[in-house]
């Protein structure tokens, strides 16, 4: 039906014309019934009042009076907001809410039809969207924003909005955004209405040892909380002790024959895959060896990938997805209630229902209950079954793809300069002659050049590159110099801080002897090198980590010669390299050559 709103003279002069529109007259005659009377003995006065009122709605719709309604209301809305930081489900509700209750109000007291109050509702709630975004984008880049923060530099972009992060991480080049934004705006950098990036290695001990984990953490839809989404510090201090515990160096030295057995696997492996002299991935197999070490290390077993070559039942494909999903999701974590709501709830859930089925299934066959990483975790706390399963897919997701990816980095630098691979091969080969000698990961710890070349690759690559969020909290926090106000997240991006020329000198060279004692190289700022976090929320596996690393390393170096094929293109390679939290990248192929042959 067409609405009887006559608005043949918009702007100056329209109005409801219930002469030349007959549909309206009826209800208007109904609605002005009860003045019949009245308008009997005060004619005059009621056909005024009738016109006036008529004309009154009138210029209210076609004089833009409609719309300006809709400019207090947007940024009173927009003030609420502010105080009261709403989900997305509570902004869903209340634009349904005035939807509904609007459309009621228009249909039943003006001689509209249903259609008609709807568009006009529809009409007035852009306004007012378009009113409280208009107020939220201003106030933001005013210098009436939380001065503080109004006086850190940036672009305009990710001053207005998250989405400018989430555009930057889904395109997978943050950590160059970021280098490039320092390198522009100086060490302290808006990246966010209420986020700073700060490349300044002086604010790292504050930042990680002070601040609680930022919003982002709880971002994705998950089944339960692991370790790493506990914004409680006292909570996750209760729950760091049992992971403390599953990673001693007791532990340790319980899982050495574990690691010892994989090692040899992924060595027989490799030989037998190169034995024609044609390339392998080796990312991939570092991957799969990897995963195979952490599936024994955490839950006693369950994955055979390098067995199978593959991954066949998906665990890293949804952990790509995972990473990606978690890196874009936590820079809106407000969206979490609507993602919740949706059939499929995302790939960390999924990750953790995979890691859940797969420890019932693994606890299900084994005869004797192995001291595992996931039993000490149980046994020194109180956690519940699904906690048990987030930390089961915390112990893969946090292990499997950094440990792989350092040592990819690594053999990629190595390859690239002989050199270095020939002092560290003979490095190793001195503290270990014998061929088919076990490797001891505690004089592997002692052997200088080996640990500066894996901590050369932490530095270049660091696996982890972004800055660990943190959030400053109702009361706001002194960073070195600064006040950073309530409620702000804050990060020193820990790739940016790497390749910092004032931290690091030729920042951009795998250069493995600046790390050695002897070394001259300046600058060598050490407190910049934060490849595994600072802090409480420091990575747990650290020692495991760095003893794995020097582990593949050694028995790879002395077991292969490890080159290019013939045309591999380095510089695409390394193009191909895109951050999402960690790495996902082209496949570094390489031809092992065995040194026994
Ligand atoms: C070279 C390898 C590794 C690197 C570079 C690395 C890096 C990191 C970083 C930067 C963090 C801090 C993340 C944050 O606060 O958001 C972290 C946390 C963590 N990492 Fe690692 N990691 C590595 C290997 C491992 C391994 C092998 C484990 C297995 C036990 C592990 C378990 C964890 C856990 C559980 C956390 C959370 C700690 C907490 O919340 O207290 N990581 N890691």
């Amino acid at each position: 039906m067409r609405p009887c709103l006559s608005t043949t003279n918009t702007r100056k002069s329209s109005r409801l014309d219930a002469v030349s529109c007959p549909e309206a007259a009826a209800p208007l005659q109904r609605f002005i019934a009860p003045g019949i009377v009245l308008s009997q003995t005060f004619p005059l006065l009621l056909s005024s009042l009738h016109s006036a009122m008529h004309d009154l709605i009138a210029r209210f719709f076609s004089l833009g009076a409609l719309e300006m309604s809709a400019m207090p209301a947007g940024v009173f809305t927009h003030l609420f907001f502010r105080k009261h930081e709403p989900r997305s489900l509570d902004v869903v509700a209340l634009f349904a809410l005035i939807f509904v209750i609007g459309t009621a109000v228009i249909y039943t007291s003006l001689p509209l039809g249903f259609f008609f109050a709807t568009f006009l509702v529809g009409r007035w709630l852009a306004f007012y969207v378009g009113f409280m975004l208009a107020s939220i984008c201003g106030y933001r880049i005013s210098p009436w924003h939380p001065l503080a923060l109004a006086g850190i530099p940036g672009p305009v972009m990710p001053r207005l909005s998250k989405w400018w992060t989430v555009h930057v991480v889904a395109r997978g080049k943050r950590h160059v955004a970021l280098q490039k934004l320092h390198a522009k705006y100086g060490p302290w950098l808006r990246v966010g209405p209420n986020e700073v990036s700060v490349c300044l290695s002086a604010a790292v001990r504050p930042i990680y040892s002070k601040l609680p984990r930022a919003p982002f953490y709880q971002a994705a839809p998950t089944q339960a909380d692991a370790l790493i989404t506990l914004l409680d510090r006292a909570e996750h201090a209760h729950r760091r002790v049992a992971w403390n515990k599953a990673v001693s160096s007791e532990a340790l030295l319980a899982y050495q024959p574990l690691i010892h057995n994989r090692l040899q696997q992924l060595v027989e492996t490799l030989r037998r895959r190169c034995e024609d002299g044609s390339a392998v991935p080796l990312d991939h197999w570092l991957t799969l060896f990897s995963m195979d070490t952490m599936g024994d290390l955490a839950f006693s077993g369950g994955f055979e990938t390098m067995a199978n070559g593959k991954d066949p039942e998906g665990w890293l494909d949804i952990l790509s997805l995972g990473v990606v999903f978690a890196g874009t999701a936590g820079q809106v974590p407000w969206l979490k209630d609507t993602l919740k709501l949706l059939p499929q709830q995302g790939p960390i859930a999924t990750f953790q229902k995979f890691a859940e089925t797969k420890v019932k299934n693994i606890r299900g066959q084994s005869h004797v209950v192995k001291k595992d990483m996931l039993s000490i975790i149980m046994e020194e706390t109180t956690i519940t079954e699904e906690e048990a399963a987030a930390d089961a897919a915390l112990l893969i997701v946090a292990a499997t793809d950094t440990t792989a990816q350092v040592l990819t980095a690594l053999f990629r630098h190595l390859a690239q300069n002989a050199p270095v691979m020939t002092r560290l091969r003979q490095e190793v080969l001195a503290a270990f002659p014998a061929l088919d000698s076990e490797l001891d990961p505690l004089a592997l710890a002692r052997l200088p050049f080996l640990d500066a070349c894996v901590q050369e690759a932490l530095r270049l690559a660091p696996p982890a590159p972004f800055g660990p969020p943190r959030f400053s909290g109702p009361d706001g926090v002194w960073i070195v110099d600064r006040y950073i106000p309530p409620n702000t997240t804050i990060h020193a991006p820990i790739w940016s801080l790497h390749h910092d020329p004032v931290n690091f000198a030729r920042p951009d060279d795998f250069f493995p002897e600046r790390w050695l004692a002897e070394s001259t190289l300046k600058p060598h700022n050490r407190d910049a090198f934060v490849p595994f976090s600072y802090g409480y929320g420091i990575c747990v596996g650290k020692q495991l980590a760095l003893r794995n690393v020097r582990l593949v390393t050694a028995t790879l170096v002395r077991a292969f010669d490890i080159q290019f094929p013939v045309g591999f293109d380095v510089k695409a390679y390394d193009r191909s390299h895109k951050e999402y939290g960690l790495w996902s990248h082209d496949s570094l192929q390489m031809v092992l050559r065995a040194t026994e042959d």
